[in-house]
């Protein structure tokens, strides 16, 4: 009895200190070893805190009250300095390249072009996404395009993105049209109301607008309840997930709304067969497949969705301060019938309207990886675990890159394309890069060039009196008290 006891004790001894050893070693000797290999080819950084890194920094460091971030008058374009102030002190306390940690994870947090502009020209599958990211949107959002690797990644990108292609994207624009004239027909049904002006607030319509010409592109239809159904969903989920603690107190209700969702999607003749086509391929078993179905579906309605409207919001900002570019847009198409793709690919000036606003305003801040062995870029070596931040402002606002004055509304910047826009193109990334690159992308220019098109063509519009420039990030970056609109019809 006595030598069970004892083995009994050994064991649980044995255990106990594997426990420890283990915990040590991943809690400090790790996150240490991975600093210091940083640390050694020259990369500097703030002081982490044991176990809990940089985090209680970004406590210190909330963004500062922005509720009008306007100079002279003007809104601020340069605005995430205010956005995201630890990164702009550190940045200037460390340089264009440095490292910090969140907990026990070490980021390399890149604003240098030409170290950017290594990582953009990576094809490899070893830069994957970040875990953490992963597993933060799974409940959101599954294990779809947006947040897989590897082969998992490679069979739905193959299906998916040639979907996306010129030749398929330009066969959209009717949807695309006909959700336009929508928008169009209430504003001007509302404009009468109110005769002959009224103040439209733009980025809700635009959400609206985006969420038909999606659900179209993608389901054949816009009407449906599980639309509205999804869409409620995401704003739930969206709002939970701000809150860690709310997500996990609400796991079963998460896990009944994903089997309705899985119900509901695969009763649907889905228009995109390529999705179904992804998940036959890369899905083990029916069942599998199924989840994989669904998850796309959220996963590509949701990327379509949010950056688009938040774009043509943000353009419509920018064009409603600067008339001279609005005037300057619209005498592109006086005259002509309904836009069509060809029509559309002609249009320079808008095309870099759209472009710089995708530079001051571009939806998504960072652009985030993983590295899931050692890797190399340019003269830095990154060990295996680490996060990798490529941070889009900085280098959309670098005067090397831009000339004197990045801050500035300036869409002649981009008139003879981004190649003599920016001194480095790869450093201009709204769109992302590498093999990650937006799936959606001419598909998104299209869209928003169609429904800029349209509203230029019909309304001249002033920003509201009472518009505060607030570009907060929720997701995206979004307008933080949305962008109300003063609209008039054009009389011809
Ligand atoms: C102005 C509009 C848009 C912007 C600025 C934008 C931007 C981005 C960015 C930054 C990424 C991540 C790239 C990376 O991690 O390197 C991305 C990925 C993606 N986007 Fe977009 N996007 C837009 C519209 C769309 C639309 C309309 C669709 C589809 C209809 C779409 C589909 C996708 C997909 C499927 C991915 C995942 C690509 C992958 O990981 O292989 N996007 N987008």
């Amino acid at each position: 009895m006595e030598l069970l006891f004892k083995s009994a004790f050994s064991v649980g001894l044995l255990f106990l200190t594997s426990f420890i050893l283990y915990l040590f070693n991943r809690f400090w000797v790790r996150p240490q070893r991975l600093r210091s290999k940083l640390r050694t080819q020259g990369l500097r950084g703030p002081s982490p805190s044991f176990l809990l890194g940089n985090t209680p920094d970004f406590i210190r460091f909330q963004p500062k009250d922005i509720k009008a971030l306007t100079q002279d008058g003007e809104a601020t374009h340069d605005w995430a300095r205010f956005t995201f102030p630890l990164f702009d002190h550190w940045t200037k306390q460390y340089g264009q390249r440095y490292n910090f940690a969140l907990g026990t994870y070490q980021v390399v947090y890149i604003t240098d072009p030409h170290l950017a502009k290594e990582i953009s020209l990576s094809t490899s599958l070893k830069l994957g996404k970040p875990f953490f990211l992963q597993k933060n949107s799974e409940t959101l959002l599954g294990k779809g395009i947006l947040t897989s690797d590897g082969e998992f990644w490679t069979h739905q990108r193959k299906t998916i993105a040639p979907e996306f292609y010129a030749d398929k994207v330009k066969n959209l624009v009717h949807i695309m049209l006909d959700s336009a004239n929508k928008l169009i027909n209430t504003w001007e049904t509302e404009i009468e109301k109110q005769s002959g002006t009224a103040n439209i607030k733009v980025d809700e319509d635009l959400q609206s607008f985006a969420s038909i010409v999606i659900s179209e592109t993608l389901f054949g239809h816009s009407n449906s309840k599980v639309i509205n159904e999804l869409q409620s969903r995401f704003k739930r989920l969206e709002r939970a997930m701000k809150t860690p603690l709310l997500v996990h107190s609400n796991q079963e209700q998460f896990r009944e709304m994903e089997i309705e969702e899985r119900d509901t999607f695969t009763d649907y003749e889905l228009y995109y067969k390529a999705i179904i086509n992804g998940a036959k391929m890369s899905a083990p078993g029916l069942a599998a497949a199924e989840q994989l179905i669904v998850d796309n579906c959220k996963n590509v309605y949701l990327a379509g969705l949010e950056s688009t409207a938040n774009t043509a919001a943000w353009t419509l900002m920018l064009l409603a301060t600067h008339p001279e570019w609005q005037d300057r847009a619209r005498a592109e198409f006086v005259g002509e019938s309904l836009p069509d793709a060809t029509m559309l690919g002609k249009m320079k000036v808008l095309t870099s309207v759209i472009q710089e606003s995708l530079r001051l305003y571009p939806p998504g801040p960072f652009i985030a990886r993983e590295t899931l062995e050692d890797m190399k870029f340019g003269d830095l070596e990154i060990p295996k675990g680490v996060g990798v931040w490529v941070a889009v402002m900085p280098l959309h606002h670098d005067p090397e890159l831009w000339g004197p004055d990045p801050s500035k509304f300036n869409p002649d910047r981009f008139a003879n394309g981004i190649g003599s826009a920016c001194k480095i193109p790869q450093a201009y990334i709204p769109f992302g890069n590498g093999p990650h690159i937006c799936a959606g992308q001419l598909f998104a220019m299209l869209e928003i060039k169609v429904v800029l098109a349209i509203i230029l063509s019909k309304f001249s519009f002033s920003l509201d009196a009472n518009y505060v420039h607030s570009p907060v990030m929720e997701n995206i970056i979004r307008p933080g008290h949305g962008v109300n609109l003063i609209m008039q019809k054009l009389t011809k």
